[in-house]
C-alpha cells in the first residue's frame, strides 16, 4: 500500500469547486439507510459555504436526489445535486436531469425485494435501482451478492456492490458526475475537490485528479487516487469549519 495521505489545507479558493460524498462522508454509517440524519448544524454549514461558492458546492451520492432531499429537507435546493452515483443531477440554476426509467427496472427492483423478504436482507428501493443490505446478517453477503448479479446480468443493469450492500442500477459513475457538473457555468475554469470514502468514490478521485484538483479519502488508509486523507466523518465536518471560517 502506498504511503499516507496528509490532510488537505483547510481553505477553498474562488477557483475550487467543492464536491462532497454523502454516507461515510458527511454522516456516519448506521445499520440501514433510514438510520441516519442530517443535523441542523451540517446543513446549515453546507448552506453557508454554498452562499460563499455559488454554483460551486454539489453533493454526489449512491442515494437518489428523492432520498437526499428527505435527508436534507428544503436546504436541498440550495445545493448542486448528483445522485444515484451521478444517474442523475440537478442544480438551482440548471434543474433535474434524470434518465428515462427503463420498464425492467420495476421487473429488476420486484426480484430484488422477493430476495430480501425471502433472506430476512433489509430492501432498498430507489428512484433508479435497488439494494440489499447485509449489515445485519453478514453472513448473508455471498447469497446477496450471488442473487443481485444474477438479477443485473438478467436484466442489463449495473451491479454495484457497496458497503455491507448490492445494488443493481441504471449506469453512471461519480467521475462521469463530476466531469458533467465542472461543465457548468459556476464551475467551468475551476478544480474540483472530492471528499469520499468508499470504493465507488475512486472514480470521483481520478476525475477531479485529472480535471487538475484532488480526491480526499475519508477514512483508513488503502490504495486510492487520493491525494489527502482525513480520517473519519468528524474531522470531514471540522475541515468544513474551517473552511468556511477562512472563506470569511
Ligand atoms: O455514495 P454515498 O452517498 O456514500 O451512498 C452510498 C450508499 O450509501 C447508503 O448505504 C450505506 O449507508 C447506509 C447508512 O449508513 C448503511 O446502512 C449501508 O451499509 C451503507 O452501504 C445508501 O443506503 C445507498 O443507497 C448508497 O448507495
Amino acid at each position: 500500500m502506498s504511503a499516507d495521505l496528509p490532510p488537505p489545507p483547510p481553505r477553498l479558493s474562488p477557483t475550487d469547486s467543492l464536491f462532497l460524498d454523502f454516507d461515510g462522508t458527511l454522516v456516519d454509517l448506521a445499520d440501514n439507510p433510514e438510520g441516519v440524519h442530517v443535523s441542523t448544524e451540517l446543513a446549515d454549514r453546507l448552506d453557508a459555504l454554498a452562499a460563499h461558492m455559488p454554483g460551486r458546492l454539489a453533493i454526489v451520492s449512491g442515494r437518489s436526489i428523492a432520498q437526499l432531499d428527505a435527508l436534507f429537507g428544503p436546504q436541498a435546493e440550495h445545493f448542486t445535486l448528483a445522485g444515484s452515483h451521478g444517474a442523475e443531477r440537478r442544480s438551482p440554476e440548471d434543474g433535474h436531469s434524470q434518465p428515462e426509467k427503463p420498464e425492467h427496472l420495476a421487473t429488476a427492483t420486484d426480484e430484488m425485494r422477493a430476495v430480501a423478504q425471502e433472506n430476512d436482507l433489509y430492501f432498498e428501493t430507489k428512484s433508479f435501482g435497488a439494494g440489499l443490505h447485509y449489515r445485519r446478517n453478514p453472513d448473508a453477503e455471498p447469497l446477496a451478492l450471488r442473487e443481485a448479479a444474477a438479477i443485473a446480468e438478467r436484466h442489463g443493469l449495473t451491479l454495484q456492490p457497496g458497503k455491507m450492500m448490492v445494488e443493481v442500477r441504471l449506469p453512471g459513475d461519480k467521475g462521469q458526475a463530476i466531469e458533467a457538473l465542472m461543465e457548468s457555468p459556476a464551475m467551468q475554469g475551476t478544480v474540483p475537490i472530492f471528499f469520499g470514502d468508499d470504493v465507488t468514490d475512486e472514480d470521483g478521485f481520478a476525475a477531479a485528479a485529472a480535471l487538475g484538483g484532488a480526491g480526499v479519502l475519508v477514512g483508513p488508509m488503502r490504495q486510492t487516487a487520493a491525494r489527502y486523507r482525513l480520517p473519519d466523518v468528524a474531522a470531514v465536518h471540522e475541515w468544513l469549519a474551517q473552511a468556511l471560517e477562512n472563506a470569511e
